[in-house]
């Protein structure tokens, strides 16, 4: 029986009901025109996760670097890189404010500290594998010049939050950053940079058309995940609950995006697979518990990969 994208949608129109979703990112059959709207499966995710391989050290796992926190909001910089570490990263590296090195030495020790004055005057960041900015950046002058900075690097970024209200305003960096970055905005953000929508219908139609424009991907956070790839197909995740309805939820997500492209992941498949084991870690720890925190999250994520690895073969 088909499935139509309406039932993904938390409103409703006309257009949605019409649009079938394929089961599964390939194509059904050769004959069939494929679907641009596809819900991702366990047996994606086993075709695309990797094995750590035997003999294998940090140094194959990539490194990935932080831009994250502010004094108020030092915490969505620690669940970021909690999340980094927790998604396999071999090396994470966190920018963060000098107040919050005490912090982020007693959550993270497993994280290393770069300081911010020498990331804006840094001439290359070439040696991270993967670059996460916005959680809890704030929206103030530095925080800006760092986007300025990382458009100048031409590196692909992964942005959310705080950097993405800056990137509203300011289309000539958000039209100039590198191809393959990603974009993790929830509602409100995704209408403050792309313009107000009166529908999910109409979101994602604008989200297609974006993902194309910048050759990035974008990824619409809500109950259903949408990640939209440069080809303008919205791939939707599954995974996750109303448990996880709590701040710093995204910034967990943001740092395990960030870990998968460092392991070599290419911008999409960081993003499925990003979603996809954070909501699947979600969906564990709610089986008996009314609500999760996002650090509860993140520590849960290795167990759910390797759970997930052992039952599919992969
Ligand atoms: N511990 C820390 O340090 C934390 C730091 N954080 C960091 O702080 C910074 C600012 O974060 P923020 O929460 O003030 O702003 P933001 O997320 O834009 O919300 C603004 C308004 O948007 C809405 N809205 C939000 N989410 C929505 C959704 N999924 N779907 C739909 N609507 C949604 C909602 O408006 P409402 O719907 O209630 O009218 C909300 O009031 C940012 O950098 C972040 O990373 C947080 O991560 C928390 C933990
Ligand atoms: N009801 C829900 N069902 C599934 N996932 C949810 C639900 N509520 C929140 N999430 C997930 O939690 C994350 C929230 O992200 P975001 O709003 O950016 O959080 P924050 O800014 O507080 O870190 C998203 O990945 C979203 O998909």
């Amino acid at each position: 029986m088909a499935v139509f994208l309406s039932t993904f949608l938390p409103d409703s129109d006309a257009s949605s009901k019409l649009q079938v979703v394929d089961e599964g990112l390939g194509k059904l059959s050769s004959e069939e025109e494929s679907s641009p709207y596809k819900l991702i499966g366990d047996r994606d995710i086993k075709a695309i996760l990797k094995p750590r391989r035997p003999f294998s050290h940090k140094g194959n796992y990539g490194h990935a670097l932080i831009i994250a926190g502010d004094m108020k909001t030092m915490g969505a910089a620690l669940l970021c890189a909690s999340g980094c570490l927790h998604a396999g990263a071999g090396l994470t590296t966190a920018t963060v404010p000098e107040s919050g090195l005490t912090a982020l030495n007693s959550a993270l020790p497993e994280v290393m500290y770069l300081d911010r004055k020498h990331l804006v005057k840094i001439k290359s960041l070439k040696k991270y594998d993967a670059i996460a900015v916005g959680p809890g950046l704030g929206k103030q002058l530095e925080a800006v010049c760092i986007l300025e900075e990382l458009m100048v690097l031409k590196q692909a970024v992964i942005a959310d939050a705080d950097a993405l209200n800056i990137l509203s305003k300011r289309e000539d960096l958000l039209f100039h950053l590198a191809k393959d970055s990603i974009f993790t905005p929830h509602l409100k953000e995704f209408d403050i940079l792309f313009g107000k929508h009166k529908n999910w219908w109409e979101r994602l139609q604008t989200g297609r058309t974006m993902a194309k424009k910048l050759g990035s991907v974008i990824v619409l956070k809500n109950q259903y995940t949408f990640i939209i790839d440069q080809q303008g197909d919205v791939l939707i995740n599954s995974t996750g609950n109303p448990a996880m309805a709590q701040g710093g939820m995204g910034d967990v997500l943001t740092g395990m995006i960030a870990a998968y492209v460092a392991q070599g992941y290419s911008a999409k498949a960081a993003a499925i697979l990003g979603c996809y084991f954070h909501g699947k870690a979600g969906d564990e720890l709610a089986t008996g518990r009314y609500n999760i925190t996002a650090s509860e999250l993140a520590a849960q994520v290795p167990v759910t990969v390797k759970t997930f690895q052992d039952k599919s073969g992969s």
